[in-house]
């Protein structure tokens, strides 16, 4: 098994990808999100990709509504993670030496209680947390620090000196499971996650919802992301949650005539919160 993640060896992503699929697979490292998607599409290369979407508290990574909308990728999986976050230095250095912090900028967002307290140190977005780790090592960068999980600070011999800086302890981030084919449906199958638009009219989207709370689904996240060629108009992600397909079936068969390009990403089994 082949999987493409955004980000290297160390990094969260590749934590989600063993997760779903065990530890026996093959990972393809990504730069950007972008790159993911590709490696994605292409057969020859990864047989599935795992794709962060949300965080628990810097909330959703809005580019990847549309990256998934556009790339014709199926969700076949969810996977959520506990991100402890640590910050990071070469063996030796010291808090008060500190003055750039490098990492993703979801990693960042996920501490900016803990940066507040310190106006000197200089953030600095990378693609990744492992790669920020990976670069203080290979570049003996002095006063610089990452933030990252346990597992780069091991593999790239960094010291912790200050752990679990995520502003709140649950701190969760939801991935998903993405791949070029439509796989079988699972008898158990309890969550789809679908798109659509809805017209510029009064009360349009309310028409939707009623009728999704009509068939009993539990709409367990709603975002609205941009439609570039229509200023000021979105489309929508829906992921819905239920307890039998007949269900989520008889809700799409009823707000197809109430929407525009509906599309039914994926259903898969909804992932374990804890
Ligand atoms: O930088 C990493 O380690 C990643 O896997 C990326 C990522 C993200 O995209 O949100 C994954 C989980 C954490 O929320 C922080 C960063």
């Amino acid at each position: 098994m082949r999987v493409a993640i955004q980000g290297f060896e160390g990094c969260f992503h590749q934590i989600a990808a063993q997760g779903y699929f065990g530890k026996n697979i093959e990972i393809e490292c990504c730069a950007s999100f972008p790159e993911l998607v590709k490696k994605t599409k292409q057969q020859q290369v990864a047989d599935a990709g795992v794709m962060a979407i949300e965080n628990s508290i810097a909330g959703s990574i809005l580019p990847n509504y549309s990256l998934l909308k556009n790339s014709g990728l199926n969700v076949i999986g969810e996977v959520y993670l506990q991100i402890k976050q640590h910050l990071m230095v070469l063996p030796g250095q010291k808090l008060e030496d500190i003055r750039e912090v490098h990492s993703h900028y979801m990693a960042l967002l996920q501490c900016s209680d803990f940066l507040e307290k310190y106006p000197n140190m200089k953030l600095v977005e990378t693609e990744d947390t492992a790669l920020s780790a990976k670069h203080v090592q290979q570049k003996k960068l002095k006063s610089t620090a990452a933030i990252a999980g346990k597992l780069a600070a091991e593999i790239y011999g960094l010291e912790i000196i200050a752990p679990n800086i995520h502003t709140i302890k649950n701190n969760y981030t939801r991935f998903l499971v993405i791949t070029p084919n439509k796989v079988e449906l699972e008898e158990d199958a309890n969550k789809a996650s679908v798109y659509f638009q809805t017209t510029h009219e009064r009360g349009s989207l309310a028409k939707v919802l009623t009728q999704v709370a009509a068939a009993g689904i539990n709409l367990s996240k709603l975002q609205s992301f941009p439609m570039p060629t229509k200023e000021w108009n979105y489309y929508f992600h829906a992921d819905f949650e239920f307890d039998d397909l007949q269900h989520f079936q008889s809700a799409v068969n009823k707000i197809e005539s109430l929407t525009e390009h509906l599309k039914v990403l994926g259903i898969y089994k909804k992932g374990n919160t804890h």
